[in-house]
């Protein structure tokens, strides 16, 4: 099964904090596997062939390293930024957040499948990443909610995966030159010169990428977290009606949301302000989503459109789509975000959060106008994490709440929005009815 080299664009290097290497000549990296039983490639899941499987899939990085590998899932070339995460677990829910659009998630772990995949975990309809690269395929799956293997899984949906590949290694290269692009491919008649031209002709950065996973039409989110499992449940009652903005939107966002008592109507990344300002809403949320927050600009201009008429929410994506809105500017950051483990200060509350992150961009306080406030610092690089303007009841954090996978301590982020709404209606009745008494 082929699957098709996406977006092919001029290379370009806008944002890049540092250069990116050009290394001329190819490196070969294999790891050592036990040699062939048989050497024809068998089933591609890379579950029931192992350990006997060689090396049949290749992975070609832009800085002219060549890593051969195991494959599973789908065959075929494919190429993707690669960006290491260093979530523990949660894989299933990192395959299905759409934010990983057009990249390849390398995981920092090196046991990964041995939970399967289940039906609660997923995050959105579909995997819109790149693939999956591992060290070490789990040879058995074991969990009471399993429902599949995660090689079966990619291979469902058309996805290719590594493992048996020095992530490590792999790693501290990202570490040290930063994102890079690379080609993965099982197709032994494209020679490595041939993928490296393909890597370093292809780039992420100035791409709407936003576009290829919104929804097509608006519709009503009404799922909530499972009760068995629910936290944080304190204080809800009233209902508010919120206008989710699907710039990619994961669905613990829409849960935890439901949860704390909103009623969600989900739109496409392209709703008009004025078709949302229609529907009355009593908060907006920004979502998180895939690529460059610059490349968006009709995004942005909807936000500037909603601010100031309704509280706002932005998550990722959409803090920085907020932070734009604002007159701040994004750059692309050396290798970004990628993990559950990310501590956070949050400078409202003032106490440290761990919490789960997701991007490769981020908002350059420096460009922020007065009055807009940084709320929340990563505390391994000191780069923003929130912001807020109180006067436009704007509120918004880069990394993810909901979680899934991850630590909930930012959770009661959702009762701060609830609230900002609760505030922001109470005060407009009091003008109204102030407004209705001096006409009598
Ligand atoms: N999770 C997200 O919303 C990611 C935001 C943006 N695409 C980035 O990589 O920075």
């Amino acid at each position: 099964m082929e699957l098709a080299i996406k977006n092919r664009i001029a290379p370009t290097t806008q944002n890049f904090l540092t250069p990116k290497p050009k290394v001329k000549s190819l490196r070969v990296f294999s790891v050592k596997c036990i040699t062939s039983l048989s050497s024809s490639d068998v089933a591609a899941t890379g579950v029931a062939d192992r350990p006997w499987k060689t090396s049949d899939a290749r992975l070609v990085l832009e800085d002219g390293s060549v890593w051969s590998a195991k494959s599973f899932g789908a065959r075929g070339t494919q190429v993707g930024e690669v960006v290491f995460n260093t979530s523990l677990t949660g894989y299933q829910e990192i395959l299905t957040d759409p934010s990983y659009a057009g990249q390849f998630v390398l995981m920092t772990n090196p046991h990964i499948g041995n939970t399967g995949v289940n039906f609660d975990d997923e995050e959105s309809r579909q995997c819109f990443l790149a693939g999956l690269v591992i060290r070490s395929l789990s040879i058995s799956t074991s969990n009471w909610r399993c429902t599949k293997a995660l090689g079966d899984y990619l291979l469902e949906r058309n996805l290719m995966g590594i493992y048996d590949v020095d992530t490590r290694a792999i790693t501290r290269r990202l570490r040290q030159d930063g994102s890079l692009i690379g080609v993965l491919t099982t197709e032994e008649s494209k020679t490595d010169e041939e993928l490296l031209e393909m890597s370093r002709s292809w780039d992420i950065v100035g791409i709407d990428l936003i576009s290829g996973v919104t929804c097509t039409g608006p519709y009503e989110w009404v799922d909530k977290t499972d009760p068995e499992w629910d936290f944080n449940c304190e204080g809800r009652g009233d209902i508010y009606h919120v206008i989710a903005y699907d710039f990619g939107i994961k669905h613990n966002i829409l849960r935890r949301l439901s949860s704390y008592g909103c009623k969600i109507t989900v739109v496409p990344s392209n709703w008009p302000a004025s078709e949302t300002l229609k529907m009355k809403p009593d908060g907006v949320l920004f979502s998180n989503g895939p690529g460059d927050p610059s490349a968006v600009p009709y995004a942005v201009k909807t936000v500037k459109e909603l601010l100031g008429n309704v509280p706002v929410f932005g998550i990722c994506m959409g803090h920085q789509l907020l932070g734009q809105a604002l007159g701040g500017k994004t750059f692309k950051m050396k290798f970004g975000h990628h993990g559950g483990n990310h501590p956070v200060r949050n400078l409202v509350a003032n106490r440290v959060e761990i919490s789960a992150q997701n991007h490769n961009y981020a908002v350059d306080p420096a460009s922020l106008p007065k009055g807009v406030e940084v709320t929340h610092i990563n505390l391994n690089d000191g780069s923003c994490a929130g912001l807020a303007f109180p006067a436009l009841n704007v509120m918004s954090l880069q990394y993810h709440p909901e979680a899934s996978p991850g630590p909930h301590d930012s959770d009661s982020v959702f009762g701060e929005f609830i609230k900002l709404m609760k505030e922001v209606k109470q005060k407009a009745s009091a003008e109204i009815s102030v407004t209705v008494k001096k006409r009598w």
